[in-house]
């Protein structure tokens, strides 16, 4: 059997970064070697140092560049599992993939993934009515302590659904209130919902008059995302540079 892979947590400290430091003790197939926080900062020398092959970032979009940074200089995979990312950090996450290999994704979870495929298909089976006859909305509930709104997640399952329904991405919307609220038929609505310590839901509806699909995906545990993340650092070690896709790493598709 081959050594335990030695991997290291950004964001350690936080819920899921005790949950990856916990399991990943389980794992025969990896070893952890270090945590870090916003108190311990990540570098490339402390990685190498405990000679890490992978690190796992669930921390804080504020973390990024010091985590691309750090996994790029020791020749470490970087596994991206941090939301509230926007298009300013696509520099670093670039800049890393040059160098090492990355997977970075909103979500890790095997089912949300297959969710993806799903809903896609939901969408091409409803054309043409798709567009504009059913409504298409995502609605995420997630605990009251988290901190990006919408989820990383509710904003890609939008983009898998525009982009299966032939629409831009300009179609999807944050919000609706006021008086002239009116539904324009083109539209992807994400609404977001904080409730106690729910440990994330995603819900897809397709919607027209008389009848109502809806896709949902519920995780009970951060184990869902945690073990998704172990395995993707335990495929992506060693491999050659470049961003891989979630379902590549996964085994999806
Ligand atoms: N892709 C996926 O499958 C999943 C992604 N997530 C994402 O992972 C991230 C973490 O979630 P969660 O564990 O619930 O959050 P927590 O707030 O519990 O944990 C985040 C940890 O990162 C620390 N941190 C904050 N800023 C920095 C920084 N600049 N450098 C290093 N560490 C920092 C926090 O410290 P402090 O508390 O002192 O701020 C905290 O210990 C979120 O972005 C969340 O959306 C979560 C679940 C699944
Ligand atoms: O913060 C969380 O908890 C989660 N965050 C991710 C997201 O923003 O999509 C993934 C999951 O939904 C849990």
């Amino acid at each position: 059997m081959a050594p335990p892979i030695p991997i290291a947590v950004n964001g350690a400290a936080g819920r899921m970064g005790q949950r990856l430091l916990t399991l990943a003790e389980e794992d025969p197939a990896l070893r952890p070697v270090a945590g870090f926080d916003i108190e311990s900062p990540v570098t490339a020398a402390a990685l190498r140092e405990v000679n890490a092959r992978a690190l796992i970032d669930f921390s804080h979009a504020d973390a990024l560049e010091a985590s691309a940074k750090a996994a790029a200089g020791a020749g470490a995979a970087l596994i991206l599992g941090t939301t509230g990312l926007d298009a300013s950090h696509d520099g670093a996450i670039d800049a890393a993939a040059a160098r090492v290999p990355v997977v970075a994704a909103s979500n890790f979870s095997v089912v949300v993934n297959v969710l993806h495929h799903l809903a896609a298909e939901a969408v091409r089976l409803l054309q043409p009515d798709a567009a504009p006859g059913w409504d298409v909305e995502v609605m995420e509930m997630h605990h009251r302590y988290k901190k990006d709104a919408p989820s990383g997640t509710a904003l890609a399952l939008a983009r898998t659904l525009a982009a299966a329904a032939g629409r831009d991405r300009s179609c999807i919307r944050l919000e609706r209130h006021g008086d002239e609220a009116t539904r324009d038929p083109g539209e992807i609505t994400v609404q977001t919902l904080r409730v106690g310590d729910h440990p994330g839901e995603h819900t897809i509806l397709l919607g027209a008059p008389g009848e109502r699909l809806e896709l949902k995906h519920v995780s009970t545990s951060r184990d869902s995302y945690a073990t998704g993340a172990l395995r993707a650092a335990a495929w992506a070690a060693g491999r050659p540079p470049g961003r891989y896709a979630i379902a590549e790493a996964l085994g999806i598709g």
